[in-house]
């Protein structure tokens, strides 16, 4: 069975909580590879600070030396709102009915997962994982319609239509924290990869408000 596994996400800047959460996924898993899909346009976010091709380059650096994982641009090049079905639709049918898709996402994202675009179609296309940093509080997520799995091997043997929780050791960085800390000029040198710090510090972006 082919797979597909993508974590999404603004990555403005990507941080090393993306990167060991989705090196964590990859081997808790035993994926070959997890595609690190940054949106387009964050229309959930009022707009992201910093333009796609620029979080696309970071996130390319970040995993240069990665074997599991692969920056991946496809939504950058669509026009418009980024809705992830309109990935999900797309991938369905590069890949075939019984392709194994699975999105990855955290518990925050999780949490938001109703407020989607056409959001319950998501699980006739693919399957969800949500990882669950340690000291997360579990978010109620019993109006969604999947399966419940406990079981990689079961999880990994649907197309579409499960989900299951995986606990992660957490790591506290968010790209907030690290553009707050750029603009007041401080370091960031523990929460970036050195590739994307240079590559921010080449272009000089998050230091202005
Ligand atoms: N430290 C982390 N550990 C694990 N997952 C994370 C971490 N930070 C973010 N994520 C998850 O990564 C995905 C992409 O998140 P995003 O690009 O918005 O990063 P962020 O750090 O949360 O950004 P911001 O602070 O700007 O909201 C989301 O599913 C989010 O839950
Ligand atoms: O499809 C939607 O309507 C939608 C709404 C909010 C977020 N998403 C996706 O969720 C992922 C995580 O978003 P974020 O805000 O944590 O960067 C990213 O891939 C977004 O494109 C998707």
């Amino acid at each position: 069975m082919s797979e597909f596994v993508a974590f999404g996400g603004t990555f403005d800047p990507v941080h090393f909580g993306h990167i060991i959460s989705a090196r964590d996924v990859a081997q808790q898993m035993g994926y070959q590879q997890v595609h690190l899909v940054p949106c387009g346009d964050a229309y959930h976010k009022g707009g992201a600070l910093t333009h796609s091709t620029h979080r696309l380059a970071m996130l390319e650096q970040a995993l240069a030396e990665e074997p599991w994982l692969l920056a991946d641009g496809r939504e950058t090049r669509r026009e418009g709102a980024t809705y992830t079905i309109d990935t999900l639709k797309d991938l369905r049918s590069e890949l075939g009915p019984d392709a194994h898709i699975a999105w990855v996402m955290g518990s925050d994202t999780a949490d938001q997962l109703t407020s989607w675009h056409n959001w319950r179609s998501l699980f006739e296309l693919a399957n969800v994982i949500v990882v669950r940093r340690a000291h997360e509080s579990r978010p109620n997520l019993s109006s969604w319609p999947c399966r419940w799995m406990q079981d990689t091997k079961d999880f990994k043997a649907c197309a579409f239509g499960a989900a299951l929780e995986l606990e992660l050791t957490p790591v506290d960085i968010s790209s907030t924290d690290v553009r707050c800390r750029l603009k007041n000029h401080q370091s960031v040198a523990d929460l970036v990869p050195p590739s994307v710090l240079k590559y921010i510090n080449t272009l000089g972006l998050y230091r202005e408000s």
